[in-house]
């Protein structure tokens, strides 16, 4: 931990660091207040399992009972991993405008250390290039000095030409637009963003403008043909880089690696004679034979080469749609770097996922306030947050072993500390650069176990942060008030659970490895740290509660059947203290990092919908990999608007569509709920039943009836695109029926 700062700190207040490079604040309070409703919470759920143990005692329908059990007790252990992240908030502050004066020799040269930036990208049609070139040109422009320190390096797994055309036009374009940021001191240096802001036109302004265009509409039409032809091809250089492309054989999974020097700093000048970035373009080797490890081993293809040609000491990894949304970022990552207490431990500074473009009321919780705010907070007070794949700045040293043990790399100039002494062209570092990119590079190696980004699991960034944490390293969570970086969201609610199946896979597999963080994880990080990577690794398992919660109490109120304690029953309190206990804690964090009540409600609800969905299906998902019956890979989650979805989007209109399993579960416990929920609305009527007896049930289903609202709206009432597909909601009708017939069986039979 942080020596000075971090005492002071515990002992409550903010503190200063020595350099008065940043600070720290802890609220001593509110340390008090959640531990101590930790604790009481505690008791109350001790009191629930006394409950319950009665009553599967006494029960007639221990099968019910049990269920309800389980789900109570996976509750639980998730409300107990949820709490570690509350015992030690911390919020912090940075002072960028003090770096300059750091790195100053004298007045007029400043000397930033080198920052070595990847860029991840997978796919031309899902990740339009258009969208990828705004994020490079966003951090080219960076205010860092020399500029010449930055090389961008851009990966393409997609292995595509219109990708390469779109950054050989984007550095063209970078020559006129890094001196029109600078010069007029522009806070929005992605040209997209900047062009849809408020800008102020006048000639100069309409004259870059023209340029972006022009290279958008280059982009575009290539990409419309599929193809880069002749007439786009301007020399013979780059008609020899293309020229790979159109090998025969060539496939995004069967290629050999394909390595651009777009731009190369110290030789390309901008059109005012300053320096310019380097800008790499990479698409590594790949083989259908060898393993290639997705994002993972893309990342450590660039570390990789990049290692040969700059070898930074400093690395921001960036998905593609992740662009800058403030040129001083790095200033703010250098005033941790730069800190001598941290120094020696701290391996990375990750910076939260932010995102343009939500609708007011965020229908599908794509904040995923939880994930990338509140909880970072929690784990900044212990070790420091986890990784979160985009938007980090990682010291690379950290990647190559634990702070007290160094793990060799194979070859000498691949060691963090080498210093290249030879410009990126030279023929040597060329050859060099494509021997590390290669496939079979890796094969025997430490690399994804030991070192670099690590393999075994699809959330490679969740993973890679947790093993580096288990290693001793620590991080920092930089939260400044305007957004670091800024990127896309899924659109369609296909798109939003499809990618939470895909982490819900990979977290299942760092949940149930040998480094698993209840096992591991504890005996290397404490108790605490652990939980808190505990809670996500076994987040899908919150899919077995939400899934018999959804259905159990409405089916036994469909028969007439009581499972929790009546209104008079003193029992019922302790009900009524763990909801509003849960829920209000849930309300009260949300709220308190600029949450909204609609915000906040449509988060509660995505956490349902993804509980019988996403959590669901990734938990088969994940059983029948194991199994080695299926697996689905790393699906790239779309970054293209449709027009339709994006204004039923904005209009806050829940988008289906899509004819998938996972709506039908959702659409079975709407159904199942509403019909619960009416039916024993009109037997109180009639006076068949008591609302003292059925009171939880009617509310659990009446709960739930509320959040499905979109849901029934969907199936019956909207007639366009994104409505339920009709396939969907006949099968879901059937499937209720059916299970309300098996359980009125199953009821009467015991
Ligand atoms: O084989 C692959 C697959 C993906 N990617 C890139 O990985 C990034 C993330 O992919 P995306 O489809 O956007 O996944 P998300 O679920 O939106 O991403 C989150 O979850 C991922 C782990 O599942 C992390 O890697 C990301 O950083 C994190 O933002 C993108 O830039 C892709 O181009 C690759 O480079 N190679
Ligand atoms: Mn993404």
């Amino acid at each position: 931990m942080e020596t000075a700062a971090a005492a002071a700190a515990a002992a409550g207040g903010s503190t200063v660091d020595a350099g008065g490079l940043h600070s720290v604040e802890v609220k001593p309070l509110q340390l008090i207040l959640n531990r101590a409703f930790a604790l009481i919470y505690l008791f109350a759920i001790l009191a629930l399992f006394y409950n319950h143990t009665q009553k599967i005692l006494n029960s007639t329908n221990t099968l019910i009972s049990f269920s309800i059990l389980i789900s109570d007790l996976i509750l639980a252990f998730m409300w107990s991993t949820t709490q570690s992240f509350r015992m030690r908030p911390l919020t912090r502050k940075q002072c960028p405008e003090k770096i300059i004066k750091n790195f100053s020799t004298n007045e007029e040269i400043i000397n930033f250390p080198a920052l070595d930036v990847f860029i991840c990208t997978a796919d031309p049609y899902k990740e339009p290039p258009l969208n990828v070139v705004n994020t490079a040109l966003s951090v080219m422009a960076y205010d860092y000095y020399p500029i010449e320190k930055i090389s961008v390096y851009v990966s393409d797994d997609g292995g595509s030409e219109l990708t390469l055309f779109a950054f050989m036009e984007a550095a063209k374009f970078a020559v006129y637009w890094l001196p029109f940021c600078r010069e007029n001191r522009i806070i929005e240096r992605c040209p997209d963003a900047y062009f849809t802001s408020n800008y102020k036109e006048n000639s100069e302004t309409l004259k870059i403008k023209l340029m972006y265009e022009s290279m958008k509409t280059r982009i575009e039409k290539v990409i419309e043909r599929g193809k880069v032809e002749e007439d786009y091809i301007n020399n013979v250089e780059e008609l020899h880089a293309f020229t790979k492309f159109w090998a025969a054989g060539f496939t995004r999974h069967n290629h050999p690696s394909i390595i651009q020097i777009l731009l190369e700093s110290g030789k390309d000048k901008d059109i005012t004679g300053y320096g310019m970035p380097n800008l790499i373009y990479l698409s590594r080797e790949k083989s259908k034979s060898s393993p290639h490890h997705f994002k993972a081993g893309a990342l450590n293809a660039l570390l990789r080469v990049s290692g040969i040609m700059t070898n930074a000491p400093i690395i921001l990894t960036l998905d593609c749609d992740m662009y800058s949304n403030d040129p001083s970022t790095p200033q703010r990552a250098l005033c941790y770097f730069l800190d001598q207490t941290l120094r020696p431990t701290l391996a990375y500074v990750q910076f939260p996922q932010r995102f343009h473009g939500l609708n007011e009321a965020d229908i599908y919780a794509s904040e995923i306030k939880g994930l990338f705010h509140t909880n970072p907070v929690g784990m900044d007070g212990l070790s420091g947050p986890n990784y979160v794949g985009t938007g980090c700045f990682f010291r690379r040293r950290a990647l190559f072993g634990s702070p007290f043990s160094f793990e060799q790399p194979e070859i000498a100039e691949l060691f963090p500390d080498y210093v290249v002494n030879k410009p990126i062209q030279a023929q040597e570092i060329l050859e060099r650069a494509h021997y590390v990119a290669s496939c079979n590079y890796e094969t025997q190696s430490n690399w994804g176990s030991k070192m670099g980004f690590r393999y075994g699991s699809l959330v490679e960034d969740y993973y890679t942060g947790y093993r580096l944490q288990c290693e001793g390293w620590k991080s920092v969570f930089c939260n400044p008030k305007r957004p670091a970086f800024l990127g896309d969201i899924p659109i369609s609610l296909y798109d939003v659970v499809s990618q939470n199946k895909r982490w819900s896979v990979g977290l299942l597999e760092v949940a149930f490895s040998k480094y698993s963080p209840l096992t591991f994880g504890v005996r290397s990080m404490g108790l605490i740290m652990a939980h808190c990577y505990a809670h996500y690794a076994f987040w899908p398992i919150w899919s077995i509660p939400i899934t018999l919660y959804a259905f159990i109490p409405q089916l036994t109120l469909l028969n007439g059947v009581t499972i929790f304690p009546k209104v008079s029953d003193s029992w019922f309190y302790l009900y009524v203290f763990l909801f509003l206990g849960a829920y209000g804690q849930d309300c009260l964090v949300f709220m308190s990092f600029e949450g909204t009540w609609k915000r906040w409600w449509n988060d509660q609800r995505m956490w349902m919908i993804r509980g019988l969905s996403s959590y669901l299906f990734g938990t088969i998902e994940y059983l029948t990999k194991h199994l080695g019956i299926s697996t689905q890979g790393f699906n790239v989650t779309s970054k293209v608007v449709d027009n339709d979805q994006g204004k039923r989007y904005h209009q806050g209109i829940f988008e289906f569509g899509v004819v998938s399993p996972m709506f039908v579960t959702l659409a079975t416990a709407s159904i199942i709920n509403l019909v619960a929920f009416l039916k024993s609305i009109a037997q109180i009527f009639k006076g068949d039943q008591h609302l003292d007896e059925l009171f939880i049930q009617m509310f659990i289903a009446g709960f739930v009836v509320i959040n499905c609202l979109p849901i029934y709206e969907a199936m019956v009432l909207r007639g366009d695109k994104g409505r339920m597909p009709t396939r969907v909601t006949i099968f879901s009708t059937f499937l209720a029926g059916t299970l309300y017939v098996t359980f009125a069986f199953l009821l009467k039979s015991v």
